[in-house]
């Protein structure tokens, strides 16, 4: 595996690819890899011949008063487990090479959807995600970029994003990668205290109460919300959102609603942690 750091090199390896009749699969990544990353990694090779990984923490996506400068970086530990993992090239460029001009001027955003759930608590957060993600399609031109599901959201905004700019890539989104007791692997995780680390559970377990409520025939997804916060908040996280939405739309859902997705943030000591459910109901049963 080769570990570039420059668009021109990246540029240039893919151009030999695609000469050789190669087809490109990408996954973007923050880094600090873990098993849910190596999953995406899997899901590409599995769609195409060379896989691309990008690591690379965006400062744009990121709120002033957010982990940027905290956020690990482990660039050795994650070129050896993506070697393992049969990709060809890790992409870890620095900031400058990203944002050459210093400060954005042009920016790629998905109205609506991005202005739902994580998108209401962390404004101009997935303004910077379309933006980076955008970038990084125009340098690496995949053919397929993998997109995990736990981060539904910006499956969803990505999604629209490249139906709406017609971009040639095919999304791939990838099964949520938990720890044996349910908990969504993340990055983030490794800042829970042994304490925490019990309680996080929670959050998952709850949204599978939800969802089982739902199946049951709950439809005023109002008083479920805050039914599932409130018993959150006794066990000691502080509550961003519970809310069911229409898993398309992303607006929250009604009782007419069939595809739905119940996503859930909260602060559990220092970590900020996300998960979802998707619920499908027949149209029997509304
Ligand atoms: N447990 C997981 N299962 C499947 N995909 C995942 C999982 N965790 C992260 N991903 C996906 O990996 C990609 C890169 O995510 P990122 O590098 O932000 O990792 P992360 O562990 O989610 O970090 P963070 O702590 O910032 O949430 C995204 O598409 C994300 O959805
Ligand atoms: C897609 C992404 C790599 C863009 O920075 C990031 O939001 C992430 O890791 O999910
Ligand atoms: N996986 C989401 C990236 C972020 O929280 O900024």
């Amino acid at each position: 595996m080769e570990l570039l750091h420059t668009v021109a090199e990246v540029r240039e390896r893919v151009r030999q690819w695609r000469q050789a009749g190669k087809r490109v699969g990408f996954v973007p990544t923050m880094g600090n890899l873990h098993e849910g990353h190596l999953s995406l990694v899997r899901e590409a090779r599995r769609h195409s011949d060379e896989v691309v990984v990008s690591i690379f923490v965006n400062p744009t996506q990121f709120g002033p008063n957010e982990d940027f400068d905290a956020y690990p970086r482990t660039l050795d530990a994650d070129c050896a487990q993506l070697r393992d993992a049969g990709v060809a090239m890790a992409f870890a460029p620095p900031v400058e090479e990203i944002y050459p001009l210093g400060t954005n001027q042009t920016w790629v955003d998905v109205d609506a959807l991005g202005d739902y759930l994580c998108g209401a608590d962390r404004p101009g957060h997935f303004r910077g995600v379309t933006t980076v993600v955008s970038k990084l399609f125009n340098i690496v031109q995949p053919d397929l970029a993998v997109f995990g599901e736990k981060d539904f959201q910006q499956l969803a905004v990505i999604r629209r994003m490249v139906a709406e700019l017609l971009m040639p890539v095919r999304v791939i989104g990838a099964a949520t990668d938990r720890e044996p007791d349910g908990l969504a692997r993340s990055s983030r995780n490794g800042f829970l205290t042994a304490e925490e680390r019990t309680r996080a559970p929670l959050l998952q377990q709850h949204l599978q109460e939800a969802r089982r409520a739902i199946e049951a025939g709950e439809r005023d997804y109002r008083a479920l919300e805050q039914r599932l916060a409130a018993s959150l908040a006794g066990h000691g996280f502080d509550v961003d959102y519970v809310t069911v939405a229409n898993a398309d739309s992303l607006v929250p859902a009604g009782p007419g609603d069939r595809s739905l997705v119940v996503a859930a943030a909260a602060r559990l000591g220092r970590p900020r942690l996300i998960d979802n459910v998707t619920v499908k109901l027949a149209e029997t049963a509304l």
